[in-house]
């Protein structure tokens, strides 16, 4: 993931189906987008419509059945297969996921929570846990470091969240529903925070939402319908 210049999301008609024969189902019919550095994208559509399909296929987590994905300018999935053995580092070091409901670790602290990351990435501890504490202060739960997910509220948990997707200074991020738990002003301060990832990180972000409370806070959205976008 070196060049700088190109888009780093572009997905090139992507198409996916599960299943084969009757029980076919075609998730995706030939999408293409791009995102660049800086842009924070929503994406939008009804249930069924594909967009936790397009979100997996970003974070190399689901294979296309055709089409191609750039990350940064790399070809990641090309001609029907991967193009590199090491997706689960490539997710670890490019890719940060935030989820509708936080999945942190019950049993983990907010710091623990966000320097497993740094830790599974291979920093020693200590290191992990300086860079956690400066994220929660980042995210304003510095206050809250040593508090277990069930001590915290909705919002300070979504934000010890975001600082574990953003541990590893990933250059794309990728949220789904980040916002559907929280009310109107929480979800404000998370979009006010993703956005200034965006432009400090010089990150890709997309969200997947159905929230009203942040239809105006992208710089574009995409909408799916049936496997296409409209
Ligand atoms: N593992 C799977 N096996 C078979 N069909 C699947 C699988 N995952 C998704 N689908 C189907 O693919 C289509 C797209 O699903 P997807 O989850 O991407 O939609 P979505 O827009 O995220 O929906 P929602 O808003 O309900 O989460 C749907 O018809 C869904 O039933």
């Amino acid at each position: 993931m070196t060049d700088t210049t190109a888009p780093l999301i572009s997905f090139s008609d992507v198409k996916k189906h599960y299943g084969e024969g009757s029980a076919r189902v075609d998730a995706l019919r030939g999408v293409s987008f791009d995102v660049t550095a800086g842009e924070v994208v929503g994406l939008r559509g009804p249930s069924g419509s594909g967009k936790t399909t397009v979100l997996n296929i970003v974070g190399c987590i689901l294979a296309p059945s055709q089409g191609e994905l750039r990350l940064a300018g790399e070809p990641v999935f090309a001609g029907g297969r991967w193009l590199r053995d090491d997706l689960r580092r490539l997710r670890l070091e490019a890719i940060g996921f935030i989820f509708q409901f936080h999945n942190l670790l019950p049993f983990l602290t907010s710091t623990d929570n966000v320097a497993l990351v740094l830790q599974l990435a291979g920093q020693s501890r200590g290191a992990a846990r300086r860079r956690a504490q400066e994220l929660l202060d980042y995210l304003d739960v510095g206050h809250r470091r040593d508090a277990f997910p069930s001590q915290l509220s909705g919002g300070e948990a979504q934000r010890v969240a975001i600082a574990r997707a953003l541990a590893n200074r990933p250059r794309i991020i990728l949220a789904d529903e980040p916002t559907a738990a929280l009310d109107s002003q929480r979800a404000q301060v998370v979009m006010d925070l993703l956005r200034r990832v965006a432009i400090d990180q010089h990150a890709a972000i997309v969200v997947v939402t159905h929230d009203d409370k942040i239809a105006d806070r992208f710089d574009r959205v995409l909408e799916l319908r049936d496997g296409l976008l409209v």
